[in-house]
């Protein structure tokens, strides 16, 4: 199995996931492609809708960008609806990543009591894990202390947790902004939860944040959240790499920018995809370049 850059293995002995993100996005750029295989774009790719499809297209979606791309996120919900084979097919496709190089983020988005917690983070972020990830999304509606498991495990093991704050989603908004008897929005008491765990991380923090670039103005202080921030509704969802300017503002070098069908509708010419993800870097560069 071939070794993958910064990983070291024995428990507590990992460099942290903030460092090997850090890394990666310098060596292979500002980029994150999601795996969403969706009805519709394995019937565009002349996939059956079954496991076969779904392993195909993952398959693809692999070989063209495991080893080219900073970052690849499965998106679980659609590996999950083909039940046990589906799941055998995501497990697989992580290994393949891992194996190709790229950081590999599992779309999740878990929470739960923190007793519950502990389980999903047993299930992702400890090595022994056949669905060992480098890192998971998380929902902190629970509160973000529920998430403390996942903090916990991903730091003992050089993983990482992106923690749901203004979701690219137009219904996020009136949960997400609402204010509390703080004067702060539910996104900001977030943030600075985060900021607190990553605090004196260098270069960046192993807990980031997922903010829409669909978002518009935050409303928010990202200044001292001092790790990666996930920004996830570019292309299908309408934004484009110049609105993350208005989103993140000075936070621009924290920003990992997704692209799920924008990059997967290219497909399944591996060269094409190849060509659209080259593309979708090259204008997130553009954009983060003048931070
Ligand atoms: O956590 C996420 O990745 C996420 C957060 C969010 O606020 N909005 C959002 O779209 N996502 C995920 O990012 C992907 C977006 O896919 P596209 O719209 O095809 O680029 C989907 O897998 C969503 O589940």
């Amino acid at each position: 199995m071939e070794a993958r850059p910064g990983r070291e293995e024995g428990k507590g002995d990992m460099e942290s996931f903030g460092a090997r993100l850090h890394r990666a996005m310098d060596e292979r750029g500002p980029l994150c492609v999601g795996i969403d295989p969706h009805p519709a774009l394995l019937s565009r790719w002349g996939l059956d809708d079954d496991v076969a499809g779904l392993d195909r297209f993952a398959r693809t979606v692999v070989d063209a960008l495991g080893d080219r791309v900073a970052v690849v996120k499965p998106q679980s919900a659609f590996f999950e609806r083909f039940g046990s084979q589906g799941v055998a097919v995501l497990e697989s496709t992580i290994r393949q990543l891992r194996n190709l190089g790229s950081l590999v983020l599992l779309d999740a988005k878990r929470g739960d009591i923190g007793s519950t917690v502990q389980a999903y983070a047993s299930a992702y972020l400890d090595p022994s894990s056949p669905m060992y990830v480098d890192a998971v999304t998380a929902s902190p509606f629970l509160g973000v202390g529920s998430l403390a498991p996942m903090f916990e495990l991903a730091a003992e093991h050089g993983g990482g947790v992106f923690v749901l704050a203004l979701t690219s989603n137009p219904e996020g908004a009136s949960v997400q902004r609402a204010r509390g008897a703080d004067g702060r929005s539910v996104a900001q008491t977030i943030l600075d939860e985060i900021s607190q765990l990553n605090a004196g991380a260098e270069p960046l923090g192993s807990v980031g944040a997922v903010i829409g670039a669909t978002v518009g103005e935050t409303g928010c202080d990202l200044s001292a959240v001092n790790g990666p921030l996930l920004a996830p509704g570019l292309g299908a969802q309408g934004a484009t790499a110049a609105d993350l300017r208005v989103v993140f503002g000075s936070a621009l070098p924290a920003v990992l920018p997704a692209y799920s069908r924008e990059v997967l509708g290219a497909g399944p010419d591996p060269d094409a995809l190849r060509a659209a993800a080259d593309r979708a870097v090259a204008e997130c560069r553009a954009v983060l370049a003048m931070s």
